[in-house]
């Protein structure tokens, strides 16, 4: 069987592989993008005047002049208007073109303008090019603005529309569906009857996925072979991602991993040294277009194997970093014998000392889910060890 590690390294070895589609770039944020984004002319285009202000020829001022006749103004967005007479000035504004002749830029702060001249008030700093954002020196054309792969961000957008692109090309959301099987289930609306429950994974699921932005449909299937293997097939054809509860353990009506491996799904692990969540399938068809994540029914197990090992992998699918563990320290000792790794709910609290505690919730096992509303993360403990003192370190995986 497969240590909780050994799976994260088998995950990491089929990635989804996700389509792309092209979206307006104002419906783009948050999107990774598919593509790369070059320069399609220089940054800025032109040389750019940086200050409101006059535009000289610095060898006027190198030759002792310090007054300035204006002859006229060049505003942001008028075609550039030569400097007339070298040794006189034009007003410019900010974002202006600078006129062709000049090459200095004097804000109005150091002038004082009287009956159409220029003075400078200040000229010890002045130096040739001063105020002037010279073209092509951010970024010439072609160079890379984006690379493929990031996550667009308000600040990425602003560069996408300042080329001029109306669309861009981004990795397709997967599009996720969630199957709870079992005979035992009805769904909420219905009342159960004395064997019966009602299915509460799928709605864990369905919310836990909402929270990385993904709308899933929820299915339930009875436990029987043409139900469940209709039902996947016809999934698979119209999702990236499954993501099943119950049927995946040693029962006479576990039929999941079967059905899978008949639908070509390819087994990559089925079985990990840990508790919760020890019968937890994992596959993928050929060229990873499809991933089936088959998770063990017992709620507890479903929601560990989903914050363990489902959350990390479709975020780092989606192009993000996967949300890294915390680290806890232990508020209270945990005793557990089999050679498993443990996931223990916790609740998680700060320290004064800075160091986040986590206070052990062991419930009475991998059903009892309402025990989880008071936990905040599993806390991983390793297998080769049977007693963890309180203030051992480990990580813990936030339940949201
Ligand atoms: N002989 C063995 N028995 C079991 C083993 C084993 O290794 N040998 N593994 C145990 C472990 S560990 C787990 S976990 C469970 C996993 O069982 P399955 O994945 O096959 O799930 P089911 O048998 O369908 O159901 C188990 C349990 O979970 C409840 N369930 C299922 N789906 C839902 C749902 N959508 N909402 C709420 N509750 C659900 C179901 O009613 C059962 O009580 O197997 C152990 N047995
Ligand atoms: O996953 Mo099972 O009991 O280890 O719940
Ligand atoms: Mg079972």
């Amino acid at each position: 069987m497969l240590a909780a590690a050994d799976a994260d390294i088998i995950l990491a070895r089929y990635p989804l592989t996700l389509t792309t589609e092209t979206v307006p770039f104002d419906k783009a944020l948050g999107r990774i993008l598919a593509e790369t984004i070059v320069a399609d002319r220089d940054f800025p285009p032109f040389d750019r005047v940086a200050m409101d202000g006059i535009a000289i020829n610095y060898d006027a001022l190198a030759d002792g002049k310090t007054a300035f006749t204006i002859l006229g103004t060049q505003r942001a967005g008028e075609p550039a208007q030569p400097l007339p007479d070298p040794v006189a000035c034009l007003e410019v504004m900010t974002g202006a073109i600078l006129p062709p002749g000049a090459d200095t830029v004097i804000r109005y702060e150091d002038l004082s303008i009287v009956d159409g001249t220029a003075t400078l008030t200040a000229h010890d700093e002045v130096q040739r090019g001063l105020n002037v954002h010279p073209q092509g020196t951010d970024r010439r054309p072609l160079d890379v603005l984006l690379s493929a792969g990031v996550q667009l961000r308000p600040v990425d957008l602003a560069v996408v529309a300042s080329v001029g692109q109306t669309s861009v090309s981004v990795r397709r959301r997967p599009r996720v569906a969630v199957i709870s099987t079992g005979d035992e289930l009805v769904d909420i609306h219905q009342t159960p009857l004395p064997h019966q429950i009602r299915q509460s994974n799928a709605y864990l699921l369905q919310a836990a996925l909402r929270d990385l932005g993904i709308d899933a449909g929820v299915y339930l299937f009875v436990d029987d072979i043409t139900t469940i293997t209709t039902g996947i097939s016809t999934l698979l054809s119209t999702h990236d991602v499954l993501i099943s509860t119950g049927g995946v353990s040693a029962g006479k009506a576990d039929f999941v991993p079967d059905i899978l491996s008949g639908l070509g799904i390819h087994r990559h692990f089925h079985k990990i040294e840990q508790r919760p969540g020890r019968p937890m399938w994992f596959g993928s068809s050929a060229g990873n277009e499809r991933v089936v994540f088959a998770l063990p029914g017992n709620p507890v197990s479903t929601t560990m194997c989903f914050y363990r090992y489902v959350r990390p992998y479709l975020q780092r699918a989606m192009g993000g970093p996967a949300d890294p563990p915390l680290f806890v320290q232990l508020a209270g000792p945990v005793t557990f014998k089999p050679e498993l790794t443990y996931f223990i709910p916790a609740r998680i609290e700060d320290s004064p000392n800075g160091q986040l505690l986590a206070y052990p919730l062991p419930g009475s096992g991998s059903a009892d889910f309402t025990n989880l509303t008071a936990a905040d993360a599993f806390v991983e403990l390793p297998p080769h060890e049977s007693l963890f003192p309180t203030g051992t370190v480990a990580q813990a995986w936030s339940i949201g």
